[in-house]
């Protein structure tokens, strides 16, 4: 896409909002080149091993910060992660702050991450790039949130269970964008599963911006690196960091 800056850089990005489910969510195909997810993967992999965090079920690299109630002490983005944050801010979905936190997270084939919301930590934006090997975001419904007045959703399994609060899923492809904003953010949930191959379903509601991808597609999973890129609001300032300057 062109990603030149301008004054109405939310208009542009109007064409990639996924219909069908509350606002809002962006997916834009080919947000990166292939050169550009190239030079990414290879930075990643050349951090230094204790950079990465191992957890049960994937390993992260957490650049910028600990996000904390009390304020992250930042820690300098290296110019590689700089670039792809600017290309992000440029779109204008950060109103008056910069992305100045970075998640990279490395899931092999049949591991995900539980259903959760992003917190009140960030600003209520996050966009997030696929590199490597595709996903497929599962959206799900609070317990309690459900919506009785659509009788398709009226199912004879309990609304406290995942399956029937699972309302859509997105497919990511390869070096696309995922921009989630108001209630996409805050109110629903989102989640990978543990499987090695996603079944393209009905209920994936970006398809029709997927090129080539069909209902019935089985697509099994390569290594997935992906980068969240976030705006952590409160920040430490330098002078709580060494005490008070006389
Ligand atoms: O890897 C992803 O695409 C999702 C990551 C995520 O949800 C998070 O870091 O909060
Ligand atoms: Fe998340």
């Amino acid at each position: 896409m062109n990603q030149d800056g301008g004054e109405n850089e939310l208009c542009s990005l109007s064409p990639y909002i996924i219909s069908n489910i509350p606002p809002i969510i962006y997916y834009i195909p080919n947000f990166i080149s292939e050169d550009d997810e190239l030079y990414l993967l290879k930075k990643i992999y050349e951090a230094p091993k204790p950079k990465w965090t191992e957890l049960l079920n994937r390993r992260l690299q957490n650049w910028g910060g600990i996000p904390h109630e009390k304020g992250m002490i930042p820690d300098t983005i290296p110019q590689w992660l700089q670039i792809y944050c600017a290309m992000v801010e440029k779109l204008g979905i950060f109103k008056n702050c910069k992305p100045n936190h970075i998640l990279i997270n490395e899931y092999l084939p049949g591991q995900g991450i539980m259903p959760h919301t992003d917190g009140p930590l960030y600003y209520p934006t996050v966009a997030n790039i696929t590199l490597k090997s595709h996903a497929v975001l599962e959206w799900y419904r609070p317990i309690g949130g459900e919506n009785t007045s659509d009788s398709s959703l009226n199912t004879k399994v309990p609304e406290t269970s995942l399956e029937a609060r699972n309302f859509a899923r997105i497919l990511m492809e390869r070096r696309s964008l995922l921009i989630v904003r108001e209630d996409m953010y805050s109110k629903y949930l989102h989640g990978i599963c543990e499987i090695k191959t996603d079944i393209i379903d009905d209920k994936v509601v970006n398809l029709s911006m997927c090129e080539g991808r069909q209902i019935g597609d089985k697509l099994n999973r390569d290594a997935r690196v992906s980068l969240t890129i976030r705006n952590v609001p409160k920040v430490m300032k330098n002078n709580f960091l060494f005490g008070r300057r006389r």
